[in-house]
């Protein structure tokens, strides 16, 4: 696929989600929740896949929706599978070495971009949804019924990750920080132009500063309040990736998330460090999710966003190299703050 057409104007153009059936608590449905009937397919350095594999750990779906990896970052041939890092050696439904076969195995007219995350039921042998933040909605409450009634989302504290009361505050914080937030630093990193640069990067720092203000306004532990909700999952995986990639790779260096951001960065630690310690579960309310799936693979992460921007940006020209910084990832939780 030619790079150009990630572009318009100079501009990134990101071409939206081409599945969007969702699964039913109905058994009736089209796609109705049943265990072990679903398999998600990640890469873990997508920010996008990543919301989904924390929400299928906090939801405790470990043994219900199946999860396949592929390669950490992206192949030739677009995401593969590499036996390598975590990566399957190769699907496991079908034997395939490509994602994109199971795109074509769903629709063989398929022409679009093969991205993660990606549901995939296994009994009609076709895509149920490649849209991430339906996927973490599908996560959060189709499954309900079948799992121990503390996970449910009616006794989760707070009413759960998307309480009814909640969700116009919930759907407002997720559309600026979607377009300013989790798909401004994209925005920024793809700019093929210094005016496309511009013009997504001060945008993103304002944003921040927004959240900043939320966070630190009322000591508030969470973005919505006291509980955890969607909202957090969905600006965790980027911030998690921010003085790591965003900042040296896309260019995003205005500020620093532990330099500049200080209740932004204590959030982000109180979430990645829950359930980190050795034979800790972590709390109730992570489960130990947003650690899981981060820790293994921040080494990995950097490797990606420079392929994926020299791809995009430079047509797949120059060298490849790869920034091993911050010394840290991420800093301890002191007790005091936890
Ligand atoms: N809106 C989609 C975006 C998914 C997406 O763009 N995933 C990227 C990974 S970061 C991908 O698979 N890109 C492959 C490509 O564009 O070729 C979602 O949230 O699920």
């Amino acid at each position: 696929m030619a790079a150009t057409s990630y572009h318009k104007d100079g501009h990134f153009n990101r071409l939206s989600s081409q599945f969007r059936d969702l699964v039913s608590p109905d058994p009736a449905s089209r796609f109705p929740a049943e265990k072990g009937r679903y398999a998600l397919y990640v890469s873990p350095t997508s920010p996008w896949a990543h919301r989904t594999m924390i929400a299928r750990i906090l939801k405790g779906l470990e043994e219900i929706v199946d999860l396949y990896q592929v390669h950490h970052h992206l192949g030739p041939q677009g995401w593969y599978f590499s036996g390598k890092e975590g990566s399957l050696p190769k699907d496991p439904l079908y034997g395939f070495t490509l994602l994109r076969d199971l795109y074509l195995k769903a629709d063989p007219s398929f022409s679009g971009r093969v991205t993660v995350p990606l549901l995939w039921d296994k009994k009609t042998h076709t895509i149920v949804n490649n849209e991430s933040s339906e996927i973490i909605r599908i996560l959060t409450s189709a499954f309900d019924h079948l799992l121990p009634s503390h996970l449910r989302e009616v006794n989760r504290p707070g009413g759960g990750l998307y309480p009814s009361p909640l969700r116009q505050e919930i759907d407002n914080l997720n559309s600026w920080i979607y377009n300013l937030i989790n798909d401004g630093v994209y925005h920024v990193g793809f700019a093929a132009t210094q005016e496309s640069y511009d013009a997504h990067l001060y945008p993103l720092f304002d944003a921040l500063d927004r959240v900043e203000q939320i966070l630190s306004s009322d000591g508030r532990k969470y973005l919505v309040g006291e509980h955890l909700t969607e909202a957090d999952v969905r600006l965790y995986t980027t911030i998690v990736r921010f003085d790591v990639v965003y900042h040296p790779i896309f260019q995003c260096n205005l500020k620093s998330i532990r330099h500049d951001y200080p209740a932004m960065y204590l959030w982000l630690r109180r979430l990645y460090w829950d359930g980190s310690s050795e034979g800790e579960k972590g709390s109730d309310l992570t489960r130990g999710a947003f650690y899981k799936t981060t820790a293994p693979n921040f080494a990995n992460y950097a490797i990606g966003y420079v392929l994926g921007r020299r791809f995009v940006v430079f047509d797949n020209q120059g060298p490849v190299i790869v920034p091993r910084g911050p010394k840290v990832f991420i800093d301890a939780l002191l007790e005091v703050e936890g």
